[in-house]
């Protein structure tokens, strides 16, 4: 595909949970390099949108292309996808009973194949870039939550992603460590890569991203460079929003 067409484009997606209507006509086009944090209330379906990006949810509707291409159902096609579209969740969702080399190489070497050497000493690498590279042979639990934060990342790195989600991943660190992990986020974003952020970190959103989408019930309700979208909200909805956690 061409190099200025978007990334990732979703079309009129919907989703459904049952009788749950979650995403209603979301389209949404992100350019490659582009940081889009996507903020709203609870439950108003922004995880469920990161999550069906690289179709951990199946949508109901509409269509989304990754890359020039609609998301793969299964199979090759689907485990490519998800090496091109790393995730970051809020749970870390590391392999307990992997060291954290472990951890990152395993993807490398099952499945792009790579030299156990050469995963080795890339992994390597990647820790040292997000900070622990010193941690290499420990395992999850021995690390704190920002730094087996940070070894998600770094995992998700591993398999040269042209896309990185992250579905809300500070909140559930101790605040101290949410510093660490953003950090490591707005390099990533320095750098160029394409990124959808879910996230409550309103200054990341300010500082680290070209575009705040606001959802609400499941619907895109506005969407605008950071410095519009803090200073001149226009839905209700959106107004209502800022008032609530912008005044501590
Ligand atoms: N697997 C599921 N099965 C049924 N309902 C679900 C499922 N996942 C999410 N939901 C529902 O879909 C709605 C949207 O959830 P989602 O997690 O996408 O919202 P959110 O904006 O990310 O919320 P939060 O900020 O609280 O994480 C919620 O009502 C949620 O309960």
């Amino acid at each position: 595909m061409a190099e200025g067409e978007p990334l990732i484009v979703l079309d009129r997606v919907n989703k459904h949970f049952g009788p749950l209507h979650v995403l209603r006509d979301v389209s949404l086009s992100i350019d490659r390099g582009e940081v889009v944090v996507v903020i709203g209330p609870s439950g108003s379906g922004k995880s469920t949108l990161c999550r069906s990006i690289n179709r951990l949810e199946p949508i109901s509707g509409g269509t989304i292309t990754f890359d020039g291409q609609p998301l793969p159902a299964e199979g090759r096609a689907l485990a490519r996808l998800r090496s091109d579209v790393g995730m970051v969740f809020q749970s870390f969702n590391l392999f307990a009973h992997k060291t954290i080399l472990e951890n990152v190489t395993l993807g490398p070497i099952k499945v792009r194949k790579e030299k156990p050497a050469e995963a080795k000493e890339r992994a390597m690498a990647l820790l040292d870039r997000v900070g622990i590279a010193n941690q290499a042979d420990k395992y999850p639990a021995m690390l704190s939550g920002g730094q087996q934060q940070r070894a998600a990342i770094a995992r998700a790195l591993a398999m040269r992603p042209k896309a990185m989600l992250f579905d809300e991943p500070t909140s559930a660190l101790d605040p101290e460590m949410v510093g660490e992990v953003l950090d490591v986020m707005t390099s990533l974003a320095k750098e160029g890569m394409t990124m959808v952020v879910v996230t409550h970190e309103m200054g990341f959103a300010r500082h680290a991203a070209n575009r705040v989408v606001f959802m609400a019930d499941g619907q895109l309700v506005e969407q605008a460079a950071p410095t519009e979208f803090f200073a001149n909200p226009t839905s209700d909805r959106a107004k209502d929003f800022l008032s609530k956690i912008l005044t501590h």
